[in-house]
């Protein structure tokens, strides 16, 4: 194996994207059906606006070599659909022991997360915090501000990302609401199917055991 080259990448806060590597992954508003509570509000806006750029992930993938680190910078645009904030997919690490830490550069949000077993955290992030996201927990960013809300992240190259854990629960079991003061607040989904003892088991078994997960 050629090992991977030392190098470094500025990070470009008027438009939240690290330059010098390619954009890897890029979500309109179109492709988030299913993820907000309104679904009427979420049709309407993407009659207008479903093309329009909601956030992108610019990162450096050395390699998928279990001890390699994949890093990159999150740009989330504001917004809500209803009165539910803008955020990512979310998912667990398809190799469900890897950690990832973030670091907040721009603007303000959340990390929410959620344990398999359905403990939930959330974590405010403004510039210049640090956010540790242990293995194991599920985590979703969402932008609480006006503008874009842009974090540095940096996690093991063979994590990989399972997406279908929260489309199995009906998604996760907090959503971040405007609170009608400027503020946020978590309000219980009430679509939440909560995971199974034995899919609990499973899940935190797989631990280790899951191979060649491409990033
Ligand atoms: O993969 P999602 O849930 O769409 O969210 C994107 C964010 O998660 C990451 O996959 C990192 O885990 C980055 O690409 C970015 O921070
Ligand atoms: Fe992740």
């Amino acid at each position: 194996m050629k090992w991977p080259e030392p190098c470094s990448f500025d990070v470009d806060l008027g438009t939240g994207l690290m330059t010098g590597t390619q954009t890897r992954y890029q979500k309109r508003l179109e492709d988030l059906d299913g993820l907000y509570a309104d679904s009427t509000a979420f049709r309407a806006r993407v009659a207008t606006s479903g093309q329009d750029v909601v956030y992108d992930v610019t990162d450096h993938r050395p390699s998928s070599a279990p001890g390699d680190l994949i890093t990159g910078v999150t740009r989330m645009s504001p917004g809500k659909i209803g009165d539910e904030y803008f955020m990512t997919r979310g998912h667990i690490h398809a190799n469900i022991d890897r950690p990832e830490l973030y670091f907040g550069l721009k603007g303000n949000g959340l990390m929410v997360m959620e344990a398999p077993d359905g403990e939930t955290r959330i974590v405010e992030i403004r510039a210049n915090t640090v956010c540790y996201v242990p293995p194991r927990w599920i985590h979703r960013s969402v932008n609480l501000g006006n503008g874009d809300f842009v974090m540095l992240f940096c996690y093991p190259a063979d994590s990989g990302q399972d997406y279908a854990i929260i489309e199995k629960s009906n998604g996760m079991k907090l959503r971040i609401l405007d609170d009608g003061n400027g503020g946020w607040r978590s309000v219980e989904n009430p679509a939440y199917i909560a995971r199974s003892r034995a899919d609990v088991d499973a899940l935190l078994a797989s631990a280790g055991r899951v191979e060649g997960v491409a990033p």
